[in-house]
């Protein structure tokens, strides 16, 4: 029997059992059967290079964001649409056979968006080029789910299964639990708070499944049977989405309105053109990119070129921004000046450790410029600023 029919089997023996306290544990250990089956699918098969007919697209700019969706819900119209590279689009399914990029630019970044193949349900089972698509989202640092607003609400659900099934979790973070496995000493299990959907027995038998006998766990979140085999599996990848409804133009307002409510959502029309600029600050927004801007001394800060960093990637401390200018000007940093929402008085003398925010100004103070009475050193790009807000007004030219 092949992987699938077995999971296929599991599920099928999990609907016929009745969820009570007598079943939990058995119930328990079936979910960690087939997370362990799932994984096993997602190893590429014996032979066959990793990924080799998978869709290689270069990463490119300050981030990533995938297009999802059923096929014909306007994912080519939209990628023509925001990036200018076209993509053919038609009123047949499966129009897109391949991975387009093209590139939005938006507050002085560069964002990567691919358009792909529609995928339907099976897909993480390797139906059509799911299994390809999905590779593709989970490489990406968002996805835009996109729906056609005229159908079934069922088909967030179904893409969401089948993201799910492969260890993509959207919009959560991952459990509080604390899991390290180890050579002797069986298995301690504690929790930070009282537990209602797992106690000890229920996590040794998960962690038997797994064939592990000594392992720390702590629990600090009232997390479920299946958080914890999340952690245990250790292979999640924790990814934003945000849910495009596209077509509201063949839809009535009433329905526009419940759409445009619902959590992460964003409603549009391609045709009509409607509400694109609400969906590239929404998708912005969850990007969570923070744009950090160069002040040579006695200059203007530069603004139309940032040093653009991630909380999620990389992180935002004033050592990431020095790395990202070059990686061996931090043993030269003697303190930095910033300017911005996250000084507390402008401007404030920093460390490596100070978190930076969006729109930040930096001024970086070396150990020798000091010395040498403060001739700066540091590359300036431009003295003509692009784009001025309210806030980078503040920034003095003498310091
Ligand atoms: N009414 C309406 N139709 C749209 C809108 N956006 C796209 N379409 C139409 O929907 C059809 C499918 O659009 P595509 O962009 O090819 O959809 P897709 O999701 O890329 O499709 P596949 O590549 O086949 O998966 C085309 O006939 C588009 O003209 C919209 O906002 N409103
Ligand atoms: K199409
Ligand atoms: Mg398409």
């Amino acid at each position: 029997m092949g992987i699938i029919e077995r999971i296929k089997e599991i599920e099928a023996e999990m609907a016929r059992t009745q969820k009570n306290k007598a079943t939990e544990y058995h119930l328990g250990q079936l979910k960690a059967k087939i997370a362990k089956l799932r994984t096993q699918l997602l190893e590429p098969p014996k032979g066959s290079s990793a990924g080799g007919d998978g869709f290689e697209v270069t990463k490119f700019g300050h981030g990533r964001v995938a297009l999802i969706g059923f096929p014909s819900v306007g994912k080519s119209t939209l990628l023509t649409m925001l990036t200018g590279t076209h993509s053919e689009a038609a009123s047949y399914e499966f129009t897109t056979l391949t991975c387009i990029p093209g590139i939005i630019h938006y507050n002085d970044t560069k964002i990567q968006l691919l358009d792909l193949p529609g995928i339907i349900e099976g897909a993480s089972e390797g139906k059509g080029r799911g299994r390809q698509v999905i590779a593709v989202a989970k490489s990406s640092d968002l996805v835009l789910m996109v729906l056609d607003a005229s159908k079934s609400e069922g088909h967030r659900q179904i893409l969401t299964r089948e993201l799910e099934s492969v260890g993509l979790r959207l919009n959560k973070r991952p459990p509080q639990i604390y899991f390290k496995k180890k050579k002797t000493g069986g298995i301690s299990f504690n929790s930070t708070l009282p537990l209602t959907h797992v106690n000890e027995k229920l996590c040794y038998q998960i962690l038997h499944e797994y064939k592990i006998h000594n392992a720390e766990v702590l629990f600090r979140e009232d997390a479920t049977v299946d958080d914890l085999i999340d952690v245990i599996e250790g292979n999640r990848k924790y990814i934003k989405c945000v849910y495009v409804y596209n077509k509201i133009d063949v839809i009535g307002i009433d329905d526009v309105d419940k759409l445009a409510q619902r959590p992460n959502s964003v409603v549009i029309s391609c045709n009509l053109k409607l509400n694109l600029d609400r969906l590239l600050s929404k998708m912005w927004e969850e990007m969570g990119l923070v744009r950090v801007y160069t002040k040579p001394q006695g200059q203007q800060p530069d603004f139309s070129d940032p040093v653009v960093l991630s909380a999620d990637r990389g992180g935002c401390t004033v050592e990431d921004f020095c790395n990202h200018i070059h990686r061996n000007l931090i043993k030269d940093v003697k303190y930095v000046l910033v300017w911005g929402t996250s000084a507390r008085h402008y401007p404030q003398h920093c460390g490596l450790g100070h978190v930076l925010q969006d729109e930040d100004v930096v001024q970086i103070v070396k150990k020798k410029e000091k010395e040498e009475g403060g001739r700066g050193r540091f590359k300036s790009h431009s003295t003509a600023p692009a784009r001025i807000s309210d806030r980078q007004k503040k920034v003095p030219l003498k310091t």
